[in-house]
């Protein structure tokens, strides 16, 4: 009897509760379709009840949202409302007025994604965002991105040997493991004062960047809905999961990597102490030294905030380089008449490749300056729409009032595609429409803008153009038509933040021979 009484009552219960949950979500999707400050603004009704939309694009599509907001931008206009509380807007003179320095917050949902609100990317608040960059110091400067010049030549020259060692047998390298390689060496002995092993391992390096695991699960994206979530996913879930669907041990190497990150930083800490005073004048070694020393209080400067801060850096600070450097290099190999120009040029400037080029030389290379801006304009740096947000004022765009809290979002795609900037062959790869044309350099927006623009645009300039050049100027190379490399395997297409392929993985393999001379 007592078991029925129990039974009906739970049905009784779960009824009501079914019923207020129904009536409860019909009044919030009501109040945000109606009554909502932003109940005024074009786009569909279905963004503007709910994040389902955003979600359906962007976890179950693997991050294809990207591609979809310009089709809503045709249908309803400039500005669209593309979630309860966001709007997107698509105009490139807005993005650079809205990106440029005024002192807004990021949203909390994007700035926390990676579960790193001790980095720069995860600070949502401006002013503490502008004092953690500040405590990088001079770290990413032009002037002090020169002098690691001989760094950036010191792993090229590696990754060099690995490719002779493949002409020497014959057979074929993988371009984009070789730039992850070499780019993931850069930023670690620049960040953490020592090598981590990346050309010796390719299984590891591989497992840094293949996004298909990522994907399965959505993870880049999930974080923008429970971003609580993702660092407790990273440290016990993650390795869970794998465990249970037998994944190869190279996915988890992030965390690995984060294990080798901790006990470098012990040992600067060990070495130099947490200070708080920056009046001592000295010139130091590695990005994490700068940050250590900088004038941000001791808690930041210790634990997870610290690991945080560097970390962050560090892996903004290669898998985008060498994403950069794989498509490029793709772009030369397809495009014949590309690749000879700039290979003339490269000869010109360099007669005799046993001598080493300094940066300074490179830059007065318009090829080669053309043929890295045209790959970087199809890059994107990050496919996720950026977004700001004023906390206490309202921002306008045209005649329309935008009330403070509002999401604003916008994406450096939609500036880098504008056709009325680029033309018509915008999805072209054509490097010639840089030359003689300084002033399109304004509208190249894959590093961002403004106060949030790249921290480390300079480096990643120094290791594009000295890489391509090396490269280029003492190998050349063609891609096997057995391989069947296509755009899937190469250019942007998933949004993991970042971009990845289609095939989650870039892969270039190519049969290199040495270049006489
Ligand atoms: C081709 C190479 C690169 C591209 C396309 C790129 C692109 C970007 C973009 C678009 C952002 C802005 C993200 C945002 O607004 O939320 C960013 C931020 C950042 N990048 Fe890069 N990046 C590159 C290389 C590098 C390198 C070599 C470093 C070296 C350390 C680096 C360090 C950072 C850091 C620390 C931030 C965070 C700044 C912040 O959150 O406000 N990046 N990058």
């Amino acid at each position: 009897m007592a078991g029925s009484y129990f039974v009906t009552n739970f049905w009784t219960f779960a009824a009501y509760a079914v019923v207020l949950f129904v009536s409860y979500k019909a009044v919030v999707y009501t109040q945000r379709l109606f009554v909502h400050p932003l109940s005024k603004f074009p786009g569909p009704k279905i963004m503007a009840a709910s994040r389902i939309y955003e979600f359906y694009y962007d976890s179950y599509q693997h991050g294809r949202l990207w591609r979809r907001l310009p089709e809503l931008h045709k249908k309803y206009g400039a500005i669209i409302r593309m979630g309860p509380d966001e709007l997107h807007i698509q105009d490139s003179e807005y993005f650079d007025y809205l990106f440029g320095f005024k002192p807004l917050d990021k949203w909390p949902m994007s700035a926390r994604q990676f579960g790193l609100d001790h980095a720069m990317f995860g600070t949502e608040d401006y002013k503490l965002y502008t004092q953690r960059r500040a405590a990088f110091g001079d770290a990413f400067s032009r002037s002090k991105t020169f002098k690691l010049q001989p760094l950036v030549n010191e792993k090229t020259e590696k990754g060099c040997e690995q490719i002779r060692a493949a002409t020497r047998r014959g057979g074929s390298i993988d371009l984009a493991y070789l730039y992850r390689a070499v780019t993931a060496e850069i930023i670690t002995e620049y960040m953490y004062g020592q090598q981590y092993g990346f050309f010796e391992d390719e299984k590891t390096t591989k497992g840094l960047y293949d996004r298909r695991f990522d994907a399965l699960f959505g993870f880049t994206h999930l974080g923008r809905f429970i971003p609580f979530w993702i660092p407790i996913l990273l440290i016990f879930a993650r390795s869970q999961i794998r465990q249970v669907l037998g994944v190869q041990e190279s996915t988890a190497s992030m965390v690995a990597f984060s294990g080798f990150a901790d006990k470098m930083l012990k040992n600067i800490v060990d070495e130099h102490g947490v200070k708080e005073d920056v009046s001592e004048n000295k010139q130091y070694k590695t990005a994490a030294e700068v940050y250590l020393h900088s004038s941000l209080p001791v808690h930041d400067k210790t634990g997870q905030s610290l690991t945080q801060a560097t970390m962050a850096a560090w892996a903004g600070g290669w898998d985008t380089t060498a994403f950069s450097l794989t498509q490029t290099s793709y772009y030369l190999l397809r495009y014949d008449s590309v690749l000879k120009k700039l290979k003339a040029e490269l000869n010109k400037a360099w007669p005799q490749q046993a001598t080493t080029p300094t940066y300074q030389e490179l830059l007065e290379l318009p090829y080669l300056d053309a043929v890295m801006k045209e790959s970087l304009r199809l890059m994107h740096g990050a496919l996720s729409r950026l977004t700001r947000m004023n906390p206490t004022s309202a921002e306008q765009y045209k005649s329309w009032t935008i009330p403070p809290k509002t999401k604003i979002s916008m994406s450096t795609s939609d500036v880098n595609l504008d056709k009325s900037i680029w033309g018509d062959d915008v999805e072209n790869f054509r490097p010639e429409r840089w030359l003689g044309h300084p002033e399109l350099d304004k509208w190249l927006m894959t590093f961002s803008k403004g106060a949030r623009v790249c921290a480390g645009q300079e480096l990643a300039w120094m290791e594009l153009k000295l890489i391509v050049a090396t490269i280029f100027r003492k190998f050349d190379m063609e891609i096997p038509s057995e391989a069947k490399v296509t755009d899937a395997d190469i250019l942007p297409y998933c949004d993991g933040f970042t971009p990845g392929p289609k095939n989650y993985m870039q892969r270039l393999p190519v049969v290199p021979t040495l270049v006489d001379g």
